[in-house]
């Protein structure tokens, strides 16, 4: 039989920060029909919470270290799924039906396909079943038109998936539709709301074809495999791509993204009062909103330490927070904060929260400052 055919299939979940990907995995991940599939994801960011908001038991799940998939840790990719083949073969873990790649929300599609197809060895033992893009309805429009990744992310998708439908206005859907169909005319497109988007289905895609796609795609991944191809030449490896300790360290090291996106995490040790949390989330998205792509943050409260709140914004959207039962790792009860931003200097986050969570500092705002600030908007309750 060919080897394609026994191939373990791979399905690559994408869409920009805070799109929906993971809260579209863990419906996912209840479908029974995805048991035995590891899942591997990645964050662009010094301090991980992914893994704690992913809800499937942790052996499915694994994290690759800081960095993007695209650029800084696609060798490591390439290692895993390499590594995945080997202990089954040698029968240390269970046959799987399934690998799931989540990209980082910054992520070009393109290397990361490049990294599966076009490698010799991992083109052995993996298939590529598709692209899975998740397109937030409300803020997809006003990404597309400014992030060339999340214009790949659309265009190499074979299933688009619209998420929070009910927060945009049907016109805004319907532009974002529009253009949707521009950048890909053929895949399907799915709202997030809808049952379906939670099946398993949803990833049989059928082996990857580059050419049902808008003619850029086929271009992305020739140049992707060319860049591959030089740098083997430029080192002089003669088994580039073919020797499972070598390959995937090639020129990837570098950040793909401009110098003006920043990641960045703020941790504290003590529980925040809700009003001052409040208070400089309310600050921050009124006044920087568009220049936060994103941040995530589990909190330890001050009203009820043994409960943290898990944020999410997502440009100006702050998502209603919610109260988790407990924490997912008691050993680690700090505030913990991940923030992407652009052209917003850290240093200006960083005192700001500081300020609303009582650290002193001679040359800043106090906290009462802030708060008689007209910019800042009443809105989120903790
Ligand atoms: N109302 C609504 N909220 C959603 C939907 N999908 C995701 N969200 C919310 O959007 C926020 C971000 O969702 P995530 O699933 O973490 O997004 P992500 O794409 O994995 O984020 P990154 O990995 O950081 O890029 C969370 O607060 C979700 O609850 C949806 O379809 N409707």
């Amino acid at each position: 039989m060919s080897p394609v055919l026994n191939a373990v299939p791979v399905s690559i979940l994408t869409g920009f920060l805070g799109a929906g990907k993971t809260s579209l995995l863990n419906r996912l991940l209840k479908d029974p029909d995805l048991t035995d599939t590891a899942v591997i994801i990645n964050e662009f960011g010094d301090v991980s919470l992914d893994h704690l908001l992913v809800e499937a038991s942790s052996d499915g799940i694994i994290e690759l270290s800081d960095g993007c998939l695209c650029c800084t840790v696609r060798g490591e990719l390439v290692d895993t799924l390499a590594d995945l083949m080997d202990r089954m073969q040698t029968g240390k873990i269970r046959p799987l039906k399934r690998v799931v790649i989540e990209t980082t929300g910054l992520a070009d599609p393109a290397p990361v396909l490049q990294s599966v197809m076009g490698n010799p060895v991992i083109a052995q033992s993996y298939r590529l079943d598709g692209v899975v893009t998740v397109v937030d309805a409300v803020n997809g429009l006003s990404t597309l038109n400014n992030h060339e990744e999340a214009v790949k992310q659309v265009a190499m998708a074979d299933r688009l998936v619209i998420s929070k439908m009910s927060l945009a206005t049907p016109d805004a859907v319907i532009s974002l539709k529009a253009r949707l169909r521009d950048l890909n005319p053929r895949a399907a497109m799915i709202d997030a709301d809808l049952p379906e988007a939670g099946k398993a289905e949803l990833f049989h895609c059928g082996l990857y074809d580059p050419a049902t796609k808008i003619a850029d795609v086929g271009r992305w991944l020739q140049d992707e495999a060319a860049a591959d191809h030089d740098h083997c030449h430029d080192h002089d490896h003669d088994h580039c791509g073919h020797d499972h300790h070598d390959h995937g360290h090639h020129h990837h090291d570098e950040n793909r993204h401009g110098a003006d996106i920043r990641s960045f995490s703020i941790v504290h040790d003590r529980p925040i009062d809700p009003m001052a949390l409040e208070m400089f989330i309310d600050l921050l998205r009124s006044a920087h909103g568009e220049k936060l792509l994103r941040m995530k943050a589990i909190v330890s409260m001050s009203d009820n330490p043994d409960r943290p709140l898990i944020l999410h914004g997502v440009q100006t959207v702050f998502h209603t927070p919610q109260r988790m039962a407990a924490w997912p790792d008691p050993s680690d009860r700090r505030t913990r904060m991940v923030l992407i931003t652009k052209d917003l200097p850290e240093a200006f986050v960083r005192d700001l929260f500081d300020a609303f969570t009582g650290k002193p500092s001679i040359d800043r705002p106090d906290r009462q400052a802030l708060e008689d600030n007209p910019l800042a908007v009443p809105g989120l309750r903790m």
